[in-house]
């Protein structure tokens, strides 16, 4: 559930588009329109979205606050749900939806380079938020590009928030049972993209503070942050990888299944008494 958490506040976001919203035009702004049309879903590109989509359907109402902030706190959330996930600014007020999201913006992943740069620039993303934000990945698994190796992950440490991504995605072939998106690959090598991607491999420091500015970014896109409410300091606190791993004979940090769940028990706790 974290993991679709986190798609789908990317997919909230990701039909933003300045263009649009130049011309007058509807632009999906980080409006949570996912929980209030519910033929969002239902869109292609949005498979395996539908079952997030609909446990977080009812809680607007519950709460008596607007979709976009149930939907992009959950996906906050679901970062932080992650042994090593970074606490990302979370803000909330945000109005209730103005319109259904338009479509034919959201990215496939045989999109070229170029396109998708192009893309993200028009949602308001430089070149190293765009390469900082696909690191999400590295908690990532696919399930319909490709069906018959449905469940499959991008990268080898898929329950962790770390940097592994960049280098598995870099190297000639993908580790054993890893697929990798097409469009993952061509960031990986591709002129305007390569430097940023492979500044974050064995660079976790670089990445979750890269991470955390675009994903703030992104969470609010369509607003004003100085219309809204900062809450961070109601979330939990994150789980620090480093004090519940070592690392193997080849530096990577092996998780301790004990520590982890120790840490897992503390984060959930101040929530769970709520
Ligand atoms: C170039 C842009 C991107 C493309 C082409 C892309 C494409 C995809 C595709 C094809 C999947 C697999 C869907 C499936 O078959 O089940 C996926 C999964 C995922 N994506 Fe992306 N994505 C992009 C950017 C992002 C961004 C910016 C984020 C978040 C910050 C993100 C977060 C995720 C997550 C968390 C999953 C896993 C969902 C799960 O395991 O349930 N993606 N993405
Ligand atoms: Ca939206």
């Amino acid at each position: 559930m974290p993991r679709a958490a986190v798609r789908l506040a990317f997919h909230d976001a990701g039909t933003f588009s300045l263009r649009l919203g130049a011309l007058g035009l509807p632009n999906g702004a980080a409006d949570g329109s996912f929980l209030w049309d519910p033929d969002e879903v239902q869109r292609v590109e949005n498979n395996g979205l539908q079952a997030i989509t609909a446990a977080l359907t009812p809680l607007p109402a519950h709460f008596g606050v607007s979709p976009g902030d149930v939907l992009q706190l959950a996906g906050v959330l679901g970062v932080l749900a992650c042994p090593g996930g970074p606490r990302i600014d979370a803000w909330v007020g945000r109005p209730q939806p103005a319109n259904v999201a338009p479509t034919g913006l959201l990215p496939s992943p045989f999109d070229t380079v170029e396109h998708l740069t192009g893309r993200f620039a028009d949602m308001g993303f430089a070149a190293t938020d765009l390469i900082a934000l696909v690191g999400a990945h590295g908690t990532a698994k696919q399930r319909f590009v490709d069906p018959s190796r449905a469940g499959q992950s991008m990268d080898s440490t898929v329950d962790i928030w770390d940097v592994n991504f960049y280098n598995d995605t870099t190297i000639p072939d993908a580790p054993n049972g890893v697929f990798r998106l097409q469009s993952d690959v061509n960031f990986a090598h591709n002129a305007s993209t390569t430097a940023e991607f492979h500044g974050y491999i064995n660079n976790q420091e670089d990445w979750d503070q890269d991470y955390r500015t675009a994903h703030l970014l992104m969470s609010t896109l369509g607003y004003n942050t100085a219309d809204l409410t900062n809450c961070t300091e109601l979330m939990p606190a994150s789980i620090n990888l480093t004090q519940i791993s070592t690392p193997d004979a080849g530096g990577r940090l092996q998780v301790s299944p004990m520590l982890l769940a120790a840490a897992l028990e503390k984060y959930r706790a101040p929530w769970l008494a709520m």
